[in-house]
């Protein structure tokens, strides 16, 4: 008892669970009762939640768990344990909880969707993948039907029709990346009727702590009208040519390159004897940059694969490809080129959205994952979230054995094949987390070498991870994974079908190890979580070496250390180290969040000051308004000279079934130059309403069109800022100083733009055509997502080291 009640109390640092578990009572004393109800009786009992106040009072948030409780046991033949109704009153609180792998996080966000549904607000439940929004759709939806409520699910292929009949129901799953293309299209549209996405009210988000703090600066593109990047094979050739140490130097953290002055020597020369600095060669020294970033810090196998043809990157919290993302431009042509693949198709940038401001456009955000306390700060800072810690249904019973330490990695290596041999003499499954494709590889070939065949899985046969996955709980196999293993996989004991579950038990459940410790502490908690699921047994135990990546990146010293026969080191200092290398990594990356925000935040003010607008056109008359200011003339010549078209048009029509009238023939042919028919109050309002309309999408392409060019503006400045560093200013006050005046004319210049074009438009056949001045919208658009490279924008490095320079200066 004592036990149960202090894992309920929750942590500290995170949401008071008190409130909550002091409901449980309540709610199981509802259970009988509902019980007795029939299907119709209890809908109706949900049905009564509609005029309850949001955030629920203690009374409705009783009724709405214990209802929801019910209902999943008539509908799922699942009774939603305690710790998952803590889960459900946290989220409907707009707290992250934090439930543990296995624990129905699934059921606990349904039933949470349900409780703001009931009350009238439509949910978004955002997903990390297609799969997952039409698995969990799909089978929430008997639990949402018995409560009242409609469900809908989108997927990539979804037809806008389907995805505004989706996006129609009480509660939509979606995967983020199909929310934030669907927001970007709807950022486009010229008539109302063609949006899909309603007004943001809730979103839970699944695998919180990937979508908002990894995926958080990810940007959406929507991009039309193709045209192709060259890819600069000249450049790629030629720093294949440069040597290490001495034409470039990479920096401690590997993030950064950059040339030396042999390196610059060795580039001018080979450039035709160019000076990279010089003013008129500005464009030459990104190239390089780009050529040699691609070349140096993008790695094959670790940050990308190729397969057929193409580049696949490779998505470092999740370990599997990325679909649909690339670099941005420059450096995707950079690395096609040092790889020798086909230059992929790039188009212009219509408009992006960071995952971030996808996400805040919602009032009310909350979200679960396994692993949201290492994360507490950021989700406080980025989205005033708090996190709630959810104890698990049964005790974790789970040994982690901390972490070994090793001089070299070969000793590292040959710790952790002894280690899994001994794990596997004994029967019980392994399963070993590597840092990136080409170890996994390297680790599996060495376990094969020594006899244990074992199954691998990354990047490259990430189609067969449900097959593997399922399997790595049996007697005893071995895998070999990258971070793919690390989540929303569940590893059963005994295999998929747990038919030999007591003998896997029994030999101690699976025995998870880790060939290195992740750059964030969640990743290690995530791969540890594989094992000990839903209460079973298991173990964890990490490998590391001095000469890990993460340790020479991120260690004050690495030296000194005084090592066993078999290399490992024992000393408490020098594991404390480990810890602090990971906080220093995890550190920098909150640093680069944080400045890719302030830059998005500029951004995003001003973007939202073009939708405004925007919307004002598209749903009003704001565009008409402005020309009939700008051009009155014009405006009231091209009505009338259109209100008699338009009565020419009808006279002709009159004129035709009076069969062979010469006289009427001519007149009419005069009406087109203006002395036919009277226009009559129709025609005029006719006129008007043409006129108007082709006001609004001129108006319109004007200003997605500005926008267009504004972001690709703001873009530019963003990456060729940092030559300001020469001048040793603030690189976000530089952009700011020049991307603020930039924009105060921009309302302006998309007006007179509207007018001059208004200006062009002529009377054709009774209609005024848009297109023929130029007002046409791409015939395609795509989406995809920029993937954010491993190190920081040379921009960012520079910030970094500016502000460095100015706490010891
Ligand atoms: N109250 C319950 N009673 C019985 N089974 C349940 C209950 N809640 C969830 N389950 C089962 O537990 C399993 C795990 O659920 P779910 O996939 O939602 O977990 P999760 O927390 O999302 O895990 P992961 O972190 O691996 O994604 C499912 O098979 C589900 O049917």
């Amino acid at each position: 008892m004592a036990e149960s009640v202090r894992r309920l109390l929750g942590k500290p640092g995170a949401v008071d669970l008190r409130p909550y578990t002091k409901l449980l009572s309540a709610i199981e004393a509802e259970e009988d009762g509902l019980r007795e109800l029939s299907d119709a009786e209890l809908n109706e009992k949900a049905i009564e939640l509609g005029n309850a106040e949001l955030p629920y009072e203690r009374g409705d948030l009783v009724l709405l768990c214990a209802v929801g409780r019910e209902a999943a046991r008539r509908t799922l033949d699942e009774r939603p344990y305690d710790v998952q109704l803590l889960g459900v009153m946290a989220l409907l609180d707009g707290h992250v909880a934090e439930m543990a792998t296995g624990e129905g996080k699934t059921l606990s966000g349904a039933l949470a969707a349900a409780g703001f549904a009931l009350r009238g607000q439509r949910v978004h439940l955002l997903s990390v993948n297609d799969y997952l929004a039409k698995r969990d759709a799909e089978w929430m939806r008997p639990l949402y039907q018995l409560l009242g409520l409609t469900v809908g699910w989108i997927n990539e292929d979804s037809t806008p029709d389907e995805r505004r009949e989706a996006y129609s129901q009480d509660i939509t799953y979606a995967a983020v990346s199909e929310l934030g293309f669907d927001v970007l299209r709807d950022r486009m549209v010229t008539d109302v009727a063609d949006r899909v996405v309603p007004p943001p009210a809730v979103a839970i988000i699944d695998e919180a702590d990937s979508v908002l703090v990894d995926e958080a600066r990810v940007p959406l593109v929507l991009a039309g009208a193709a045209e192709s990047a060259a890819a600069d094979m000249e450049m790629a050739d030629l720093v294949r040519t440069l040597k290490p140490r001495i034409d470039y130097e990479v920096d401690a953290e590997g993030r950064n390159v950059q040339l030396t002055d042999t390196g610059i020597d060795r580039v001018e020369k080979a450039l035709g004897g160019v000076d990279l600095y010089a003013e008129d060669e500005e464009s030459r020294l990104p190239e390089v940059n780009l050529a040699l970033h691609a070349q140096v810090l993008l790695q094959r196998d670790v940050h990308y694969v190729v397969r057929d043809g193409e580049l696949r990157i490779i998505n470092e919290s999740r370990g599997r490809i990325a679909m649909l993302q690339r670099w941005p431009d420059g450096l995707q042509a950079a690395v096609e080129a040092k790889e020798k693949v086909d230059v992929s198709e790039t188009g212009e940038v219509l408009d992006s959205i960071t995952v971030q401001s996808l996400i805040l456009r919602y009032p009310t955000l909350a979200g679960m994952t396994g692993t949201a306390m290492a994360v507490a700060e950021q989700l406080r800072e980025f989205y005033e979230l708090e996190v709630a810690v959810v104890p698990s249904n049964k005790p974790d019973i789970r040994e982690d054995r901390g972490t070994r330490l090793y001089a070299t990695r070969e000793e590292k290596e040959d710790a952790l094949v002894a280690e899994v041999e001994k794990v596997h003499d004994t029967g019980r499954p392994v399963l070993i987390g590597t840092q990136d494709v080409a170890e996994s590889e390297i680790l599996a070939e060495r376990l094969r070498k020594a006899g244990l065949e074992c199954v691998v899985l990354n990047a490259k046969n990430d189609a067969d991870e449900a097959s593997i996955i399922a399997e790595a709980g049996t007697h005893g196999a071995i895998t070999v994974s990258t971070q793919m293993a690390g989540r929303g996989t569940d590893i059963r004991l005994g295999g998929s079908d747990m038919s030999d579950r007591d003998r896997v038990v029994e030999s101690g459940g699976l025995f998870v190890m880790g060939f290195g410790r992740y750059p964030s502490s969640r990743l290690d908690g995530q791969l540890r979580g594989r094992a000990g699921r839903q209460g079973d047994p298991g173990d964890s135990l990490f490998f590391v070496s001095m000469d890990d990546d993460l340790l020479v990146n991120n260690a004050p010293e690495t030296t000194g250390y005084k090592a066993g026969d078999d290399g490992e080191i024992t000393g408490q200092n020098w594991l404390a180290m480990v810890d602090h290398a990971q906080r220093v990594a995890e550190g920098q990356l909150l640093e680069v969040h944080r400045n890719t925000w302030r830059y998005n935040q500029l951004i995003d003010v001003q973007r939202e000051v073009v939708l405004e607008h925007r919307e004002l056109v598209l749903t009003g008359d704001e565009g008409d308004r402005h020309i009939r200011k700008d051009s009155p003339t014009r405006h009231t010549e091209l009505t009338d000279e259109l209100a008699r078209a338009l009565a020419a048009i009808g006279a002709g029509a009159g004129a035709g079934t009076g069969a062979g009238n010469d006289a009427e023939e001519s007149s009419e042919e005069e009406g087109a130059e203006g002395e036919g028919p009277e226009a009559t109050e129709e025609h005029e309002e006719q006129a008007r309403e043409q006129v108007a309309r082709a006001a609004r999408l001129i108006t319109l392409y004007h200003l997605d069109r500005g926008w267009t060019d504004h972001n690709a503006f703001l873009s530019e400045l963003r990456e060729g800022i940092h030559l300001r560093f020469l001048g040793r200013r603030d690189p976000l006050d530089e952009f700011n100083r020049e991307a603020v005046p930039v924009f105060k004319g921009f309302l302006d210049e998309a007006r007179t733009r509207a007018a001059e074009t208004f200006g062009e438009l002529q009377v054709r056949d009774g209609a005024i055509d848009v297109g023929a001045v130029g007002v046409k919208r791409p015939s395609m658009t795509w989406t995809y997502m920029v993937h954010d490279h491993p190190f920081s924008s040379p921009i960012e490095t520079l910030a970094g080291k500016l502000k460095g320079n100015k706490s010891t200066g």
